[in-house]
């Protein structure tokens, strides 16, 4: 097993044995104080040289340097094509490369994140996972915690697209659906989870769900080296933090030289990590379509299509903000009307079929060429986090009409 170090508060710094805590630092209240596995890097650095060696087939490729001990559940997670985008370079202006994770067993990311926390859940003889989710980590850990004989229960906003409350009850968890926003089943989720002993896959209190979500920065470091920019979508934040884990560790090991710049991007209707990035950012020249007023992070207002990234009360934001500030990157608001564009474009351009908050990540980096954030030119990698297949509902805003003919071909258009 990777050796763990220790766990380390993003708040006070307090350092902790993994064995003596399983969540958020003790000294703080809820989930302000989220700990961070610190590794023996020494340890990582003699095991590097075999997990570089041959391609990388899945995250597992990674065993050697997460925090898993044997045994790891496999479903397939993780080394997701890099792909070419050359007509979505020439409609934005850049050189750009879409890292495709739609394709990951479930449909997004999160895939990277359960199959850690699962493996872990499993070795330390749990029967029950829970999470509260916008609806992907629903669905992964609902598929990793049934390819782990594990007993799975969500929490998720009453109002999430049809196909997100389908799919993890197709593998077997039981969804509770909370009248509410994702922040109320966050706490619900928190609450219930504590007090009948099921292992919280929430990646804003759960160490080790960042740990799998890191994967995707060292993918990015061995497939785009020479890429100038990252884009991603950010709803809690932790995705983005995991994958600047993944990219600086890459870089501290020597496996490359440089790390790109992060471009988070947020929807118009849940922009609370924007907002503290502005505020936190002296020379940021940021500026949100609205003019950009700063919020303290902790808002509950979450009014965005793109339904994944609408989290008011974003618990990894001091971790994103500093994910960015770190990288010398920037952040971006854009509206829906501009996702949804960035969507078809992504998809008629590039073949790939993302969801509204995968699609905002397109939209932020023609917002950040436009004022000129992002130079013309520049290699920027789009990570497409999760496929658009589970909302058709919301892509159906971005396509034309299906258009009706008969048997007998009444109705064909001339033109076509
Ligand atoms: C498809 C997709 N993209 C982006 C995000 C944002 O990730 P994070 O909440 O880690 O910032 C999510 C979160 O649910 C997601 O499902
Ligand atoms: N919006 C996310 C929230 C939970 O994901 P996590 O990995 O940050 O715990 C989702 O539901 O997919």
């Amino acid at each position: 097993m990777t050796p763990v170090e220790a766990l380390a508060c993003e708040r006070c710094g307090r350092r902790y044995a993994p064995a003596d805590v399983e969540y958020t630092c003790p000294e703080h209240d809820g989930v302000a104080g989220i700990l961070d596995v610190r590794y023996d890097y020494d340890a990582l650095s003699d095991v590097l040289a075999g997990v570089l060696d041959g391609p990388t087939e899945d995250l597992w490729t990674y065993e050697p340097l997460l925090p898993v001990d044997g045994d790891p559940v496999r479903l397939g997670a993780g080394g997701t094509d890099l792909l070419d985008a050359p007509a979505l370079g020439d409609a934005l202006g850049v050189d750009a490369l879409v890292k495709n994770e739609t394709t990951n067993p479930t449909g997004s990311n999160k895939d990277r994140g359960s199959a850690v926390a699962v493996s872990r859940a499993r070795q330390q003889g749990h029967d029950t996972v829970a999470c509260a989710s916008t609806g992907n980590a629903a669905a992964s850990l609902a598929g990793y915690a049934a390819r782990a004989g594990l007993d799975c229960r969500i929490f998720v906003p009453a109002d999430l697209p049809e196909a997100k409350a389908v799919q993890p009850r197709l593998y077997g968890a039981t969804v509770l659906g909370v009248d509410g926003t994702y922040a109320d089943a966050y706490e619900l989720c928190r609450e219930v989870s504590a007090e009948r002993g099921w292992y919280n896959r929430n990646a804003a209190m759960n160490p080790y769900a960042v740990e799998g979500k890191r994967t995707l920065g060292f993918e990015l470091a061995e497939e785009a080296p020479d890429a100038d920019w990252v884009a991603m979508p950010m709803g809690n934040g932790c995705s983005l933090a995991g994958v600047w884990k993944g990219l600086r560790e890459f870089e501290r090991l020597g496996v490359v030289d440089d790390t790109p710049r992060l471009l988070g991007v947020q929807a118009e209707g849940a922009t609370a990590i924007y907002d503290r990035f502005v505020a936190e950012s002296d020379d940021s020249d940021a500026a949100a379509p609205d003019g950009g007023a700063v919020a303290d992070g902790a808002l509950d207002g979450e009014d965005t299509t793109a339904d994944s990234i609408d989290v008011g009360v974003p618990h990894n934001a001091g971790k994103a903000c500093r994910a960015l500030a770190e990288s010398g990157g920037d952040a971006v608001v854009v509206s829906d009307e501009a996702i949804l564009d960035a969507q078809r474009l992504l998809g008629e351009c590039e073949g790939v079929f993302a969801e509204p908050a995968s699609a905002a990540a397109v939209a932020g980096v023609r917002a950040a060429v436009e004022r000129g954030t992002v130079a013309p030119g520049e290699r920027v990698v789009t990570v497409a986090t999760g496929t658009g297949l589970k909302d058709s509902a919301s892509a159906r805003e971005a396509v034309d009409d299906v258009i009706s003919v008969d048997a007998a071909g009444q109705g064909l258009p001339e033109d076509l």
